[in-house]
């Protein structure tokens, strides 16, 4: 588990303080991977380069398996560096070195003997499925294979703990997914927690179990994805569900239902079965006046605005309700039109 508690760090731009993190906390469950978002300057890379103990916060407690990084000095602290996998923004690989010799470097560091050294590079390697290019120097390799190749070589030294900075910035969407692909591997196959800095909801959107909103250095929002998009208001919900509000779709369709209301339904069975089995047990006619369907990680998720008809359309609702489908009503005009 990474705990962040009350963080803050405020640097100095033109005698002017920039609080970089105002009072950040949060907490990544072991084996879990948390996207931290946020817009330019919002203190994404600051908040990670703390936890990656290249920066100092100015105040607030950093606590990987419970011991607090921040008050570490010495020898504790290199010992705690090494629990923590770094993947930098950017092309971090020693361009004079083998895909091989890059992974090996913490290795090198750590003095484990050549034999064991290069046991484990195949095995990271063969992680990231670049097996075959060990002996491929960075500047013959793709931008989505240097970045495999910097996964592997942050998960030499056995970290507990992977940061990667915007692993995915200026990469296209296929190669983009490969490199999601080995951090998700890392978190399944081996256990490590992830936390991966991000402006890319895509990332959120394929890989997050848990995703942190910073604005302007404080955390916004901070939950389980599959929790946060059912919430009324959230702004992850916003960005990866689909829109369910087109005007033109409410003044076509929205008129005579006795009850309109916006659905999320998470997950296979809720997704497939819930609104026509809600439909037949009370029947009501059930239209489906705008939303979709989108896929969060494995889980499918649906967001619809539904109108309901018939004298159990209150009934119905109330029973997808138990059933926990999220359902936030639409209001309802004397003329049965949705406001
Ligand atoms: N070394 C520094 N010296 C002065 N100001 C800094 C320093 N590092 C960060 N800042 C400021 O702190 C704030 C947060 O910066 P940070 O790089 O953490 O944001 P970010 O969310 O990672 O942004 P981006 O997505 O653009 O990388 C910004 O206002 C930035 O200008």
């Amino acid at each position: 588990m990474i705990t962040v508690e009350n963080l803050t760090k405020t640097f100095t731009q033109s005698n002017t303080p920039v609080a970089a993190l105002d009072d950040v906390s949060l907490q990544v469950p072991d084996g879990s991977v948390c996207g931290v978002v946020g817009t330019s300057g919002a203190g994404k890379s600051t908040l990670a380069r703390c936890i990656a103990l290249l920066e100092k916060p100015d105040s607030g407690a950093i606590r990987v398996d419970g011991t607090d990084l921040v008050s570490l000095e010495g020898s504790k602290l290199r010992a705690a560096r090494r629990q923590i996998g770094v993947v930098p923004q950017g092309d971090s690989l020693l361009r004079q070195r083998t895909a091989a010799g890059n992974v090996a470097l913490p290795l090198e560091s750590a003095k484990v003997p050549a034999a064991q050294r290069r046991g484990r590079v195949a095995e990271l390697l063969d992680l990231v499925g670049l097996a075959d290019k060990s002996s491929v120097y960075p500047d013959h390799l793709s931008g989505g294979q240097r970045q495999r190749v910097a996964v592997a070589r942050a998960l030499a030294a056995k970290p507990s703990v992977l940061l990667a900075d915007e692993p995915t910035s200026a990469l296209d969407p296929g190669t983009t997914d490969s490199v999601l692909t080995v951090l998700e591997r890392a978190r399944s196959e081996l256990g490590v927690t992830v936390l991966v800095v991000t402006h890319d909801m895509a990332v959120v959107r394929r890989i997050a179990d848990d995703v942190a909103v910073l604005e302007q250095g404080r955390v916004v929002e901070h939950g389980k994805v599959l929790d946060l998009v059912s919430e009324p208001g959230s702004r992850i919900g916003s960005t990866l569900l689909p829109e369910t509000d087109q005007a033109s779709t409410l003044q076509l369709d929205s008129g005579g239902h006795d009850v309109v209301a916006e659905v999320v339904l998470v997950g296979f069975a809720a997704v497939g079965a819930l609104l026509p089995e809600a439909s037949s047990r009370f029947g009501v006619e059930l239209s489906i006046l705008g939303g979709g369907l989108t896929r969060l990680g494995d889980t499918p998720v649906a967001k619809f605005r539904v109108g309901l008809s018939g004298e159990r359309s209150e009934s119905a609702l109330k029973w997808m309700i138990e059933r926990d489908a999220h359902v936030r009503r639409a209001p309802v005009s004397v003329d049965g039109v949705a406001a």
